[in-house]
C-alpha cells in the first residue's frame, strides 16, 4: 500500500464511506470554457499538472480539462488490492477537481492494457482478505461506470476479464489495431463466473446475444473481432491512440455537461443501483464461490498454465 494511501484506503475498504452521491452534482462540474470555442494554443501547452502514486501516473491538462490515467504496475497491470486502492484514490481526486472533465485510461506497460484481476489475490487467502479485495473491485467499477466525467479507454494492449471490465465501464473504447491484442470477459476459461454486474456492463455495450455467447465461451476477441461485435468503438494505429482519445473526449465535452451527465446517469442507473443495493450480498457470494476447493484448484491450474506457456 502506498504511504499516502492508508486513510483513504481504509475508507474505500468500508462500505458506504465514499458513496456515489458524494461526487459533485452532475451539473456542478464547471465548464471552464464555452462548448466548442477554440482555446488559445499557449494555454494548451502550459497548463499541465502531474501527480502519481506507485502504480498510476496521472497527468491533467488544465487547459483542456482532460486527464490521462496511465496504469503502470509491471509486469502486466494486474488489478491487485493495492492497485485498485491507488486507482480509486487517483480517480476520486480527478472527480473532485471541477477543472477535470474527461479522463483517458491507458497503459504504460507495452502490449498489455491490464491482465484483469490479480489472480493471486483470489488464491488461498483469508475471508477478510477476499471481502476487502472484492469491495475494492466493486469500488473501481462503481466509480468508473458512475463517473460524471467523460471516460475513454485507450486500449494499447491485451485486456482480459477485469481489464476488459474497466474498458467496458468507459463511455468510449479505442483499441490499437494490433491483431495480437485481445480483449474479452474470459472468466469461464478460468473456471470462474463473471458476476452479474460484469455481465450487465457487457450486455449494455454489445447486446444480450453477443454477450451470452462470448461469456459462455470465455472468448478473448482479437482487436478486429472486438470492433465487429461492438466491444470497442474504433481501432486506430497505436501511435495515434492517445491523440484520438483526446479528440473523442473534446468532441463529447463540446456538449453541455449537465445534459450529457444526466443522460449517462439515466442509461446506467439501473445497473449501478443493483450493485449498490446488493453490495454486501455480492461480497458474500464472491467469498462462497472463491473459497470452494474446486474453484481454488481451477485457479491454481490456470496459473500453472500461464507459467508453462512462459517456460
Ligand atoms: C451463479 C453464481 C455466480 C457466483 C459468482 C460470484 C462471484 C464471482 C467470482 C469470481 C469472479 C472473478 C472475476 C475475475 C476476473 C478476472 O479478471 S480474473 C483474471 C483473468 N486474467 C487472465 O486470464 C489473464 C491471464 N494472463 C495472460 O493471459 C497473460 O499473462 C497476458 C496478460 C496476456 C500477458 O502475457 P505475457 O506478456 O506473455 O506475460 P506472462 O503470461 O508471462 O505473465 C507475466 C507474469 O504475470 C503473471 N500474471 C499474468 N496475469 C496475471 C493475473 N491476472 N494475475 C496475477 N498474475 C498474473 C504471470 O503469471 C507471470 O508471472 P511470473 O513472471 O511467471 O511469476
Amino acid at each position: 500500500m502506498a504511504a499516502v494511501a492508508p486513510t483513504l484506503a481504509r475508507r474505500i475498504a468500508r462500505p458506504g464511506m465514499l458513496p456515489l452521491c458524494s461526487r459533485p452534482q452532475a451539473w456542478g462540474r464547471a465548464a471552464r470554457q464555452s462548448p466548442g470555442l477554440p482555446r488559445a494554443p499557449s494555454l494548451l501547452l502550459t497548463q499541465r499538472r502531474a501527480f502519481s502514486n506507485n502504480k498510476i501516473l496521472v497527468e491533467l491538462d488544465e487547459g483542456s480539462g482532460i486527464a490521462t490515467m496511465k496504469l503502470k504496475s509491471p509486469p502486466v497491470n494486474s488489478l491487485s488490492l493495492d492497485f485498485l486502492t491507488e486507482f480509486c484514490i487517483s480517480l476520486e481526486k480527478l472527480e473532485n477537481n471541477r477543472g477535470c472533465r474527461g479522463v483517458i485510461f491507458t497503459s504504460a506497460i507495452p502490449k498489455i492494457f491490464s491482465s484483469g484481476l490479480d489472480i493471486t489475490e483470489m488464491c488461498r487467502k483469508s475471508t477478510e482478505h477476499y471481502a476487502e479485495f472484492w469491495r475494492a473491485v466493486q469500488e473501481m467499477w462503481l466509480r468508473v461506470y458512475g463517473s460524471n466525467m467523460v471516460t475513454v479507454a485507450a486500449i494499447n494492449g491485451s485486456s482480459p476479464a477485469g481489464g476488459c471490465l474497466l474498458a467496458l465501464s468507459c463511455d468510449y473504447r479505442i483499441m490499437a489495431e494490433n491483431p495480437k491484442f485481445s480483449i474479452g470477459l474470459n472468466e469461464a476459461q478460468l473456471g470462474i463466473v463473471a458476476p452479474f454486474w460484469f455481465k450487465d456492463t457487457f450486455v449494455n455495450v454489445v447486446g444480450h446475444r453477443v454477450a451470452e455467447r462470448s461469456l459462455q465461451l470465455g472468448c478473448l476477441h482479437s482487436a478486429p473481432e472486438a470492433l465487429r461485435i461492438g466491444l470497442v468503438d474504433e481501432l486506430v494505429p497505436e501511435e495515434k491512440l492517445q491523440d484520438k482519445a483526446a479528440a473523442v473526449i473534446a468532441q463529447w465535452l463540446a456538449l453541455p455537461d449537465h445534459a450529457r451527465q444526466l443522460t449517462k446517469s439515466m442509461m446506467r442507473k439501473l445497473v449501478l443501483d443493483r450493485l449498490v443495493a446488493h453490495r454486501e450480498e455480492d461480497i458474500q457470494n464472491f467469498i462462497s464461490f472463491i473459497t470452494k476447493e474446486s474453484i481454488q484448484k481451477s485457479l491454481h491450474m490456470y496459473m500453472e498454465m500461464l507459467k508453462k506457456k512462459k517456460g
